[in-house]
């Protein structure tokens, strides 16, 4: 632009440098191009030009521009740096990442700017902050790396956590992992196809394309074993996991840049196979309300009704029980067996024990980061103390319970050290001093006394100043910003002695220093900054210190975790009357009394009357219901109730029934009504044909499949069809276990002619026009919909009401004259072989070696005819 308007010899106009705070700046965001920089400035963070364009709008702070940098003003924003936390948390809400700059050379003998570095990087996935983060929720950093022939690796990590988990899977599969993981933020190879990245998408969190190099599986395997310190991943049965490996690499880079240090406490890793899980598609967390309600509320869900763990370690642990059940049942027997144990009356005593224990876990990842505050120590102190307290159950412990509370014991010698090295009330940082405990240090006790003393020599000067001046109110005084003075009122000014020197002058006063206040105040001033830095350099001998307990504090933490999630179930099987399940070898889902655990909650706490509870049996014999019965009769309920108490009893948990025997399981899916997803632009029926075909492709004899009223959403004719043709393929090829409830009547046929599925209805009676739902569960099929007794419950203008009523007589007796049945479920006429003629057929049932030569001159002209007929 600039050399269009020059003239021929005019040498061109350079841009005026930056100075050499924003030469300063601009190399350090360089470094931080997509990541907000908040750069430290005295009291304040500034940010500028475009990222504080953006943090102006994102937290509403005021945009300023000020003096000018390469002849350009500098457009800024700044915040207070004290009220940092809060703007954090608003910005990581917005899955936005803050880069932390601060000042880390010397103010005060710093030529030019003072050296500043980034010192960590805050990221939605790489929270540490107790402020930032949710008691209840991890929060999770995800790599996923697309490798070759449509496979892909995945790695992943809490950094509170300590445990870093792999995985590898079929692209086709990535949905359902990203829903399982439910990361905070996700990171992917840069050079992923658009499809791929696509399918990142879905999962609503913040995401990054990372540099391709990034993602190197020997670099992965290098960074996992020096992470372990181990020379080998065999022993987690890790190795050949190379796309896994590769997202490893990518994750532990990124984690590391973003705390500006390693992770010294991550010690863990496990790898994950499809295989192992009970397979939990996200169609079946949100139809089953297991975290979240279908409204995207916290509660009421399974998850609400069933967290009542004291501490924020064990509500995430008992999530990620709860969402992560094995097909294999030994982890979930083991936490039955110790249930069992519990509900003998320790659970009672143990969870009043573990009430006010501080969150170990977050805090040992805080002091391994060193990021630990001066009351989260003494916090952890108290938990060792009472953990000392925590006695085992009985002498009859089952052996998850003897590893747990072998896991309990604190590790020696920390709750002494941090009580001998930490004052009992703390300050709240350690920047502000008055945190390490007297005695620790002779040089800060020392340091300390000449503040202490301070006080009494204020005291003694002013009563000699007095006699002195004979100023009988003259006060010697201090503030933080203008030190120590005597103050003389206006009145008494005349009787001020000569080697007094004004210091500042007030309405009514004046304020002076002397020569042996202002040697005072220079030996007081720097009494506390020395004792300040001493104190920043004993909290970090301390930091060094506690590295040893690291990995004893994190097993401690998993244990208390562990032993409350066992005790929150064990109350929860108490107080709402639960049995323990039964596992067995058979293929079976055998229910009795079972309740949906969160209606019967519910109708508990609105006084909705009892809940009913039914039975349920589905054998390797029987492994389908057609559920009939009115709207509003409890169907749905039923079915979730079934689901439910199977996820439970895989768990881990007792289970609302009265008995309950189960046999393998290998998913739980369900198809259960559906909104628009208008976002994505699929209409109603489209995604209840996606989800329909997702099931009928994943279900197995082990998986239990819920479908409810498929193919409402289309033409009568068209639903009725697809329906009978789901159940019939459910029934003869996935040979699921399934309960089907549906409004079609014609699906009642159904049982008929399919040995492996029963009717079932919910029952209701009638009195009048009025309809009364009685939600128990009968066999055969329902006698009829009862449609237009509901609407009328539900307040529909009578009139609409007996319009219906009189439309539905006109219709049935239309119906019963066309009767021509069609048989929904008879087996299609078999498809012609694809692509197979009538000579491919010829030359297949050819076999050359036993033909003798007259009959091979046969079939060689026989195939001539057929290729001349073709
Ligand atoms: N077993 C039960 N005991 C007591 N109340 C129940 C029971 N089952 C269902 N209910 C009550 O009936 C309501 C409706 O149940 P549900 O949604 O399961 O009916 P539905 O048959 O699936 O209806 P629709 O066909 O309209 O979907 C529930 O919200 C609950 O309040």
């Amino acid at each position: 632009m600039q050399k269009d308007t020059l003239k021929p010899g005019e040498a061109p106009v350079r841009a005026a440098p930056h100075t050499p705070m924003m030469t300063q700046y601009h190399a350090i965001k360089a470094e931080y191009p997509d990541t907000l920089v908040f750069y430290r400035m005295g009291d304040f963070y500034e940010v500028f030009y475009a990222d504080a364009e953006k943090a102006s709008s994102l937290l509403d702070i005021t945009l300023t521009k000020r003096g000018q940098s390469a002849g350009e003003p500098v457009v800024m924003a700044g915040i207070p740096f004290h009220a940092l936390e809060g703007y954090l948390a608003k910005l990581i809400k917005l899955g936005e990442s803050v880069a932390i700059c601060e000042q880390v050379g010397d103010v005060a003998t710093a030529k030019g700017p003072v050296e500043r570095k980034v010192v960590r990087v805050v990221t939605p996935g790489t929270l540490t902050d107790t402020e930032l983060l949710s008691d209840k929720t991890e929060s999770i950093l995800l790599a996923v790396h697309q490798g070759a022939r449509n496979t892909c690796g995945l790695a992943w990590l809490s950094v509170t956590q300590g445990e870093i988990h792999l995985a590898h899977c079929a692209s086709g599969e990535l949905e359902s992992w990203l829903a399982r993981i439910a990361p905070s933020e996700l990171l992917y190879n840069v050079d992923a196809t658009p499809a791929f990245e696509q399918r990142l998408q879905t999962q609503r969190c913040a995401a990054s394309a990372r540099p391709a190099w990034q993602f190197d599986a020997a670099l992965g395997v290098r960074r996992l074993l020096d992470q372990l310190k181990v020379a080998s991943l065999a022993s987690w049965n890790a190795e050949g996991l190379n796309e896994a490996h590769a997202a490893a690499s990518a994750l532990l880079g990124y984690a590391e840049h973003t705390q500006g240090r390693a992770l010294p406490h991550v010690q863990g890793l496990q790898v994950v196979r499809s295989g192992e899980l009970i397979e939990l598609p996200p169609a079946t967390r949100r139809n089953l309300e297991l975290t979240q309600t279908l409204r995207g509320e916290d509660s009421p869900t399974l998850f609400s009704l069933l967290d009542t763990c004291t501490t924020g370690m064990g509500s995430r642990a008992l999530k990620s029980w709860l969402l992560s059940p094995r097909r294999d049942r030994a982890q979930a027997a083991s936490r039955l067996e110790a249930i069992t144990q519990l509900r003998g009356g320790a659970q009672q005593t143990l969870r009043t024990q573990l009430k006010g224990c501080s969150d170990v876990e977050r805090i040992t990842a805080r002091i391994a980061l060193r990021q630990v505050r001066p009351r989260e120590l003494v916090a952890l102190q108290l938990t060792l103390q009472k953990a000392e307290l925590l006695t085992p159950v009985d002498s009859a412990q089952t052996p998850l319970l003897t590893t747990i509370f072998e896991d309990l014991q604190p590790p020696l010698g920390c709750a002494e050290l941090l009580g001998q090295c930490i004052l009992d009330e703390p300050a709240a940082l350690i920047r502000d001093g008055g945190v390490i405990n007297h005695s620790v240090d002779a040089e800060l006790d020392e340091l300390r006394a000449i503040q202490t003393n301070c006080d009494g020599f204020l005291l003694d000067l002013e009563i000699r100043e007095k006699a002195r001046t004979g100023i009988a109110n003259l006060r010697v005084q201090f503030n933080k910003v203008h030190g120590f003075y005597i103050e003389v009122t206006q009145g008494q000014l005349d009787k001020v002695p000569a080697d007094y020197r004004r210091r500042q002058t007030l309405k009514n006063a004046e304020r002076y220093i002397t020569p042996e206040l202002k040697t005072f105040e220079d030996k007081a001033l720097s009494a506390q900054e020395r004792a300040l830095a001493r104190e920043k350099w004993l909290y970090e001998q301390l930091l060094d210190q506690l590295q040893e307990f690291v990995p004893a504090l994190s097993r401690l933490a998993r244990a208390i975790a562990a032993l409350d999630a066992l005790c929150a179930l064990a109350e929860r099987s108490l107080t709402l009357d639960w049995c323990a399940p039964v596992f067995v070898k058979e293929p079976c889902i055998a229910i009795g009394q079972g309740r949906h655990p969160v209606v019967e909650a519910r109708l508990a706490e609105t006084g909705g009357g009892a809940f009913i509870a039914n039975d349920c049996s589905l054998t390797g014999k029987s492994r389908m219901q057609m559920i009939t019965g009115p709207n509003m009769g409890g169907k749905s309920t039923y079915m979730r109730q079934v689901a439910l108490i199977v996820l439970l009893a895989s768990v881990g948990s007792y289970v609302p029934a009265s008995r309950c025997r189960l046999g393998p399981i290998d998913a739980i899916h369900t198809r259960i009504g559906a909104a628009d997803d208008v976002a994505n632009a699929q209409s109603t029926f489209m995604l209840e044909m996606l989800e329909a075909a997702q099931i009928l492709h994943a279900a197995t004899p082990h998986s239990l499949v819920l479908m409810d009223e498929i193919g409402r959403g289309t033409s009568t004719f068209d639903g009725l069809a697809l329906a009978g043709g789901i159940a019939a393929y459910l029934h003869n090829k996935a040979q699921a276990f399934t309960l089907f409830a549906t409004h079609y009547f014609e699906l009642t046929e159904f049982a008929a002619q399919h040995h492996g599925a029963m009717n079932v209805h919910v029952s209701a009676v009638e009195s009048g026009s009025d309809i009364v739902f009685l939600h128990h569960i009968e066999p055969g099929p329902a006698s009829k919909s009862y449609g237009i007794a509901v609407a009328k419950l539900a307040g529909v203008p009578a009139a609409v009401v007996n319009h219906a009523r009189h439309a539905l007589a006109a219709l049935e007796a239309q119906q019963s004259q066309a009767s021509a049945q069609v048989d929904l479920f008879a087996a299609p006429p078999e498809a012609p072989a694809s692509g197979q003629t009538a000579i491919d057929k010829a030359l297949a049932s050819i076999d050359p070696d036993i033909l003798s030569p007259r009959e091979a001159l046969d079939a060689l002209y026989q195939l001539k005819k057929l290729a001349s007929a073709a």
